[in-house]
Parts: C-alpha cells; sequence; structure tokens
C-alpha cells in the first residue's frame, strides 16, 4: 500500500497526522491536528507554552496514543516506540549514562540494535566523528560542556539509522555560540542522510534559520494557527541566512503569531 502510494504520489508523507485529538483526563490538549510531513522536510513546531508542542512530539514517536485520530509513520499507524524514529531530547544529563564513556553511550544504541560487538568501535568512531567528538571516546559525560553532551546524545540517535527524528528543543540549554554550531552539524548531518525532522523549538529564529516549514500552534487546545513554508536557499549561513530579506520577513510573522497567540 505505502508502496503503491510512493510509486503514484512520489511524495506519500513520512508523519502523518490525521484529525488527532489528545486530552489528559477530562482536558483536551490537542483537537483534530492534522498535518502530514513530506520526506526529507525539517518541520519546525512553535507556539506559545502549553499548546501542545511537545505532546505533538511524543505522539509522532509512539510515546503517547492520541484519543481520537491517528498518527501514522511510513503509512503505519503507530502504536508503540519504533527503532527508525529517535528522539532527542532537551535534558541531555538526563539522556545520558553518566557511568558510561561517550563511545560507551553511542554503543547503547548499537547494543540495542543489535549490531554485533566487533562492528560497533569502527560504527562509534564514525557517528562521534560525524558529531565533531573524535579524540572524545572516552571521557564520561560530566567531564565534557553541555554542548558536547547534546553531540552524543545526537551520535546516539544517529546510530538508530532512523527516518524520522523528532528533536524537542535540543539545543534549548546551550549557549547561543554552541547553539549555532550544532544547528550547523545538524543541517549538514540531515542533508547528507534525508532524514526527516520533526524540530520543537521556543526560538522563533531558529526554527526558520533550520526549517523548510514552521508551523505554529495555537493553545487550549493544540491546533494549527500558521504554517509558513520557508522558502531559504540551503546550505544555510548563520550571517548571511539571518540577514535575507525573506528570512525577517518570515521571522516577524512568526512574532506577530506568538504576540497574538499569547495575547
Ligand atoms: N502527562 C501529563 N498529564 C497531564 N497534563 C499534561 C501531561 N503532559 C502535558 N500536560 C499538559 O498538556 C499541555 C501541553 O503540554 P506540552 O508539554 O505538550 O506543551 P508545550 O507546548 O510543549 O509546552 P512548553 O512550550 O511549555 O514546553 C500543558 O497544559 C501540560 O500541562
Amino acid at each position: 500500500m505505502m508502496q503503491t502510494q510512493l510509486q503514484q504520489g512520489g511524495s506519500a508523507p513520512v508523519i502523518s497526522f490525521d484529525r488527532v485529538t489528545l486530552a489528559f483526563g477530562d482536558r483536551t490538549v490537542i483537537n483534530e491536528l492534522s498535518l502530514d510531513v513530506a520526506g526529507g522536510q525539517i518541520v519546525c513546531i512553535i507556539g506559545p507554552s502549553g499548546c501542545g508542542k511537545t505532546t505533538a512530539l511524543r505522539m509522532a514517536g509512539g510515546l503517547i496514543r492520541p484519543n481520537g485520530g491517528s498518527v501514522r509513520l511510513l503509512g503505519e499507524t503507530l502504536t508503540a516506540p519504533r527503532r527508525d524514529v529517535a528522539i532527542v531530547f532537551q535534558d541531555y544529563g538526563k539522556a545520558l549514562l553518566p557511568w558510561r564513556t561517550a563511545a560507551a553511550n553511542v554503543s547503547l544504541a548499537l547494543e540495542a540494535a543489535g549490531v554485533p560487538r566487533s562492528e560497533r568501535p569502527a560504527r562509534i568512531r564514525l557517528l562521534l566523528a560525524k558529531v565533531g567528538l573524535t579524540g572524545h571516546e572516552d571521557k564520561y559525560p560530566t567531564e565534557m560542556s553541555g554542548g558536547m553532551q547534546q553531540r552524543i546524545q545526537i551520535a546516539r540517535c544517529l546510530a538508530q539509522e532512523p527516518a524520522v527524528l523528532l528533536m524537542d528543543e535540543p539545543f534549548g540549554a546551550l549557549d547561543a555560540m554552541t547553539r549555532q554550531g550544532l544547528q550547523d552539524e545538524m543541517l549538514s548531518i540531515v542533508a547528507e542522510t534525508g532524514t526527516t525532522v520533526f524540530f520543537v523549538t521556543h526560538d522563533l529564529e531558529e526554527a526558520v534559520y533550520l526549517g523548510d516549514r514552521v508551523i505554529g500552534l495555537l493553545a487550549n487546545p493544540g491546533r494549527i494557527g500558521i504554517d509558513l513554508s520557508v522558502d531559504l536557499p540551503r546550505p544555510r549561513n548563520q550571517l548571511e541566512t539571518r540577514e535575507m530579506p525573506e528570512f525577517l520577513r518570515l521571522r516577524r510573522q512568526l512574532f506577530d503569531f506568538i504576540e497574538k497567540a499569547e495575547g
């Protein structure tokens, strides 16, 4: 069925929310949310605090099941987490095992995937090189900066060779310079692998800088309030992209949206 869709349309969505409703107790947090994410796209989700961004991401990860409607991944309804969907959380401190080195933390994902022991060292070296951590294999998380710890978490997610990367404010706890460095690393990894990305952020400029598309949710209940296509050239550049009139126009539109949404 999926293959037929791909053959006919060439662009079957990788993630598909179909009239998704979610309630915690008697409170409806997300109402009739429909959203298709095309393969290889980076879709950023913004919105006022509590509008349901993390909840939507957790549903895309199969961690929460909707009360109504369905979330499909590559055409299949999600009923549980899948190995081809990796989640990067903001809190790298909690995501990493402190008693394991950088290499051993990345190894966790390979072990879970049943990669033979003999193949792991080479794979780990390659993954750590991808996130700029060559030479830091034997360090423990507490011996590394926040940016480096977040890189380990990303390397561990990449070890799963995911079709979809779900990122929940992954750079929110990092300083501005580190954040920009990681944004660019993430973009070049995604460009190389063609991974589809669902990226939750509070930072409107980050959303425009990274995204092919930015979706703004409204709160109570969570629903789509704005859906913008980002037509900025790639590769993006921290100075040039952020100075482009189109970047400034989109940023302005999102600021206006948030101001109204919070007002
Ligand atoms: N496990 C839960 N039980 C009850 N209510 C919850 C639960 N998780 C989230 N909520 C509520 O659902 C709403 C949406 O939460 P969610 O974390 O998805 O919002 P968010 O947009 O990611 O917020 P923020 O920007 O502050 O991170 C909030 O009002 C939150 O309090």
